[in-house]
């Protein structure tokens, strides 16, 4: 990564900017999404409108359909043939009884008659609209607009029927600027029934892949009919579903308002959480920005160095090192500290593996948790590696704390498993737990560590400067071994070393170093 994009990268990646960042993507994302959805809704709502509409003009039209054919078989079944009162009467009697009948005629040669002779509604001759197989239909349509004459009339044979205009237009109110129109499925210019007529065929998208056809200027409703010869065609202009646009939008800004905030909020916890220490762990163990140093040990009679311990540290995007007493408690209640256990077994390996092979008298210990001795797991990687690596498992040591064998029966098993194998085991800190010898005598060990603070007490702490030549004494008892941590000074290091402890490490002989510093000291004194 160039320099310039590390340092954006470091600039942005706060959790403020990332916060601020995430709600206007949030407000961005969700503020589509709600002008989506309340387009969607608004479509949804006045196709369902206009359906309603179409379909409540269905049905009228079925119902003016069904008396005008009732009232023609009426009159067809009825002997009178010619225009007289009787007939007349008659021609009354159906329009009384058929609530959608306006006026019924009788047309046979030269004669006519009519239920309403002064007001027809019939209007001048002229051929009918539909020539169907029984029947012929007139319709009056918005196109020739007359309030006189009737909607729609039909003839049959000697008799000829009409419905008023009204009886078509109670049941549908046009949405503004809007016009009903039937339209043959075959595509031909459609007949307007209410309404302005409109330009045909509508200019964008004809015909439509779903009922309602959102165009730039219309909707377009596209009635299904039990017909499988026509279409029923509602238009309106878009003012309806713009107002219901706007006000699906205005409900769904506080809800996108809120859920880009969210984000913000989620985001801001996250990136905090990320940069801190147990949120960082995880990348930190994949970009291997865990170091391991390793402080020496050595042979307190013959000055030698025998061997280091490995103790991890944390290199920190700022370049520092953080110390193990900063992130190894939060690994271990975590449970991330299996990963790191594993990778400094790992870094020990690949580091110094080859140089182990050249000096098989050396050793490393590696720090194990609580958890590491809970269950059996480490010896088997340890062996794994050990053979890829061609080092003797009596050149890896492992320590534990008093207060990781809190489970004592499982880390037993753990620990003696591991020796099986080869490999020592130390007990650290010793002296700070509440160990006692009948429980040390259990454990399959074979050094003690006697804990920094009573080698800082040597010659100072009356009350504990006795702690260390004490764990000494019963360090033989039991055929332990001892190594001392924390040496300081030279007295402490002689006085130790009188007492009978064969091992020390502290800053007297060397502090923690980098692999390469520590092969360079070993190679020193060889030399
Ligand atoms: N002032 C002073 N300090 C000295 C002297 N000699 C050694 N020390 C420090 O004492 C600590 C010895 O390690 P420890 O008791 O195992 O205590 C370790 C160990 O319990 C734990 N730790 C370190 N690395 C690991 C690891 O890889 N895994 C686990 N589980 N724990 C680790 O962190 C503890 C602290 O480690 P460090 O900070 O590296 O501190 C180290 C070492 O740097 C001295 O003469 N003077």
């Amino acid at each position: 990564m160039s320099p310039r994009l590390a340092q954006l990268r470091r600039a942005l990646y706060r959790p403020w900017p990332l916060a601020l960042l995430a709600f206007l993507f949030g407000a961005l994302l969700f503020g589509l999404g709600g002008l989506w959805l309340a387009n969607y809704q608004a479509q949804q709502a006045e196709s369902e409108r206009l359906q309603s509409q179409g379909q409540r003009f269905l049905q009228r039209i079925e119902q003016i359909f069904g008396q005008l054919q009732e009232a023609l078989d009426k009159l067809d079944q009825q002997p009178l043939r010619g225009c007289d009162l009787a007939m007349v009467e008659a021609l009354r009697q159906i329009t009384f009884s058929h609530r959608f009948v306006y006026e019924a005629a009788f047309i046979g040669g030269n004669q006519r008659c009519s239920s309403s002779p002064k007001r027809s509604s019939f209007g001048p001759e002229r051929p009918a609209d539909i020539e169907g197989e029984r029947q012929s239909y007139w319709l009056n349509t918005s196109a020739q607009p007359n309030d006189d004459l009737a909607a729609l009339v039909v003839q049959r044979g000697y008799f000829r029927l009409s419905t008023a205009r009204g009886h078509l237009a109670d049941v549908v109110e046009l949405p503004p600027g809007g016009s009903l129109l039937l339209v043959t499925r075959a595509g031909s210019k459609p007949l307007p029934i209410l309404g302005p007529p409109q330009p045909w065929p509508p200019p964008e998208g004809w015909p439509p892949e779903q009922s309602l056809l959102v165009s730039a200027s219309q909707l377009i409703y596209r009635m299904p009919t039990q017909s499988p010869d026509f279409d029923l065609l509602l238009f309106a202009d878009r003012s309806a579903l713009q107002q219901r646009l706007r006000e699906g939008l205005m409900s769904w800004l506080p809800v996108a308002v809120l859920l880009a905030l969210l984000l913000g909020v989620l985001t801001f916890h996250q990136v905090r959480y990320r940069q801190s220490l147990p949120g960082s762990l995880p990348a930190a163990l994949r970009r291997r920005a865990l170091r391991v140093r390793y402080q020496p040990i050595y042979d307190l009679a013959s000055r030698r160095c025998v061997g280091a311990e490995a103790l991890v540290r944390w290199r920190r995007a700022d370049g520092k090192l953080l110390g193990p007493d900063h992130f190894i408690p939060m690994a271990e209640s975590s449970g991330q500290i299996r990963e790191i256990t594993d990778y400094v077994l790992e870094q020990v390996l690949s580091q110094l593996g080859h140089f182990l092979g050249q000096n098989p008298d050396l050793y490393i210990s590696i720090n194990l948790a609580a958890c590491d001795v809970a269950v059996p797991r480490i010896d088997e990687l340890a062996t794994r590696l050990l053979l890829q690596y061609r080092v003797n498992a009596t050149q890896i040591a492992f320590e534990v704390t008093e207060s990781g064998l809190a489970d004592t029966q499982a880390a037993q098993g753990v620990l003696a498993s591991l020796r099986a194998r080869g490999h020592r085991v130390l007990i650290d800190d010793f002296g700070t737990g509440y160990s006692s010898l009948a429980y040390l005598q259990e454990l399959p060990a074979d050094v003690l560590k006697i804990d920094k603070s009573f080698v800082d007490a040597l010659g100072h702490d009356a009350a504990s400067s006795g702690v260390a030549p004490h764990i000494i004494r019963m360090a033989h008892e039991l055929q332990l071994k001892v190594v001392a941590e924390g040496i300081e000074h030279e007295a402490q290091a002689l006085f130790l070393a009188e007492q009978g402890a064969q091992c020390g490490q502290g800053w007297l002989f060397a502090k923690p170093l980098t692999a390469r510093q520590f092969r360079h000291l070993v190679e020193r004194q060889k030399a």
